[in-house]
């Protein structure tokens, strides 16, 4: 028997880990144990869990913010020793700048790197018009709801170039009206620039309703304790939720996290 043949392939996989790990305090906290799986281009992954799980230490370490204990960890087949420009993350507060109209913070990533050219410009201003924010472009943040905020985060990130983007909790603190909306949003501006996504949300609903595929996350020691795939076609609508096969995973989900949940 060829063994390499029951190898899961490596080549369509742009995020890729084996037996990832992660202590702190000299092995005192197991953050992360043991965690394998291949993400595949253009994907969208859910890491569902309670606190403490390991899910944004997860994200971290594919951010190469952080340095692996154990195990491989590859993004586009390289394996990760730095924070890497192909990679971005969004995180629960927008962190904009006051003083800068949401044009101005969109562009300050490629400031920082280098000049700002015309074309940088008309990207920004595009990005904008692609997260609803057609006729904010010279607003400050004041001047914005905190969805709204999110919003210009989220186009400051695609700025970036970023193919892959890690997500943790980016609008949890949002009401569930505006996060519900701002999903399906995501959803389609994801599938428009061909990100593949990682997102880190507590709620199973959320988990679901947006991935192709959802970690299940378990702590102590933190592990992803299932893979369950989601078999429905991205984008959906909202209306989804209230069908049998997606409740049916719900329970499903729900049952793998247990008393955790
Ligand atoms: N820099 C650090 N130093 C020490 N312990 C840490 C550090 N970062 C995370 N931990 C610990 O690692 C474990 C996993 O943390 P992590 O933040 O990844 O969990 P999480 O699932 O994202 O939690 P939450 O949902 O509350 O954000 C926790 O026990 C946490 O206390």
């Amino acid at each position: 028997m060829n063994v390499m043949a029951s190898q899961p392939s490596k080549t369509d996989s742009v995020v890729g880990a084996q037996g990832l790990g992660k202590t702190f305090g000299g092995g005192a906290v197991v953050a992360l144990e043991d965690a394998s799986f291949d993400i595949r281009p253009g994907s969208f992954v859910s890491l569902v869990g309670p606190s403490g799980c390991g899910k944004s230490t997860l994200l971290r370490l594919i951010a190469g913010l952080i340095e692996r204990t154990s195990g491989n960890l590859q993004v586009h087949g390289k394996e990760v020793t730095d924070p890497r420009t192909d990679v971005g993350m969004m995180f629960q507060k927008a962190t904009l700048l006051d003083w800068r109209t949401a044009v101005e913070n969109v562009l300050l990533p490629t400031e920082v790197s280098r000049a700002v050219t015309k074309e940088d410009q008309k990207n920004a201003a595009e990005l904008l018009r692609m997260v609803g924010l057609k006729d904010f472009l010279f607003a400050f943040p004041s001047q914005l709801s905190g969805g709204m905020q999110q919003r210009v985060a989220l186009a400051r990130l695609l700025q970036t170039g970023a193919d892959v983007l890690l997500l943790d909790e980016p609008f949890g603190a949002l009401d569930e009206f505006t996060r519900e909306r701002l999903n399906v949003e995501l959803m389609r501006i994801v599938k428009e620039v061909q990100a593949t996504t990682l997102f880190v949300t507590h709620n199973i609903a959320e988990a679901i309703f947006l991935a192709d595929q959802v970690f299940v996350m378990t702590p102590r020691p933190g592990r992803i304790a299932k893979i369950v795939d989601v078999p429905f076609d991205r984008p959906r609508p909202l209306s989804i939720q209230t069908s049998p096969e997606f409740n049916t995973l719900v329970a499903e989900v729900r049952d793998i996290l247990g008393e955790d949940h």
